[in-house]
């Protein structure tokens, strides 16, 4: 490992990709020739990380669905928090009240959640968030979905489990994202940059901003260690 260049930790929707979530693909060899742990740090299933890493050829340390789920390859440690069942029934209710999920029959993006509830953005908001609240739960909207989240977790506390596995220090860490699921990570980073697109709460925690949005933002963060 080269002493001079912090872990990343950095998220995949609206950093490492462009506004319709597609990777801009000049990120991948940074990634890939990242010179310390990379953690990809993620509000989505846990399928979408352990895949970007897979075909990116790294090793598999993943935060995903916002914290509830960690998973690091090189200690072979699965760790699932959050209430579930609770997710599920905001779900159910949220449909009983007439209203839908929002992602079709089939429902990829839900299909392989093992700890929060994720609604289309083009769904009514309000009701949601009065049943989360009812048992407990939060929504955080990354901008690219609903998030029905047990608050016990969060991206920072996925980042304390990652470092306990390879014991490492989060304060070492270099944070790169674009919202609200990102500022608790951000908190715990040595660093934290936000790029350009990044809403209010993500600007806010952030320690730097970049000039330029989405994966040029990403580029632009992490430029000082690549020179
Ligand atoms: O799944 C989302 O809504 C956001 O995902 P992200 O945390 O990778 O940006
Ligand atoms: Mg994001």
């Amino acid at each position: 490992m080269d002493n001079d260049t912090p872990p990343l930790i950095v998220d995949i929707d609206g950093t490492l990709t462009d506004e319709n979530r597609a990777i801009d693909h000049r990120v991948m060899p940074v990634l890939r020739e990242w010179p310390a742990h990379v953690v990809i740090a993620t509000g989505k299933a846990m399928p979408f990380p352990i895949a970007l890493c897979e075909f990116l050829g790294i090793e598999r340390t993943v935060v995903a669905e916002n914290g509830g789920v960690v998973f690091v390859e090189a200690t072979d440690e699965l760790r699932l928090e959050g209430d579930h069942e609770a997710t599920l029934a905001v779900g159910e209710a949220y449909r009983d009240l007439g209203h839908d999920l929002g992602f079709g029959q089939i429902d990829l993006a839900n299909r392989w959640r093992e700890t929060e509830l994720v609604v289309s953005l083009d769904q009514p908001l309000e009701p949601l968030e009065e049943l989360a609240a009812e048992h407990g739960l939060v929504v955080l909207d990354t901008g690219f979905a609903y998030h029905v989240t047990d608050p016990v977790v969060d991206k920072g506390t996925g980042l304390e489990s990652v470092c306990a596995e390879l014991d490492l220090e989060p304060e070492a860490f270099l944070a790169v994202g674009d919202s609200v699921n990102d500022a608790q990570m951000f908190d715990l980073a040595g660093e934290a940059v936000a790029v350009a697109n990044a809403d209010e709460t993500a600007l806010e925690r952030a320690d730097r901003v970049t000039d330029a949005t989405y994966g040029d933002g990403f580029l632009e963060a992490v430029a000082p260690y690549r020179d």
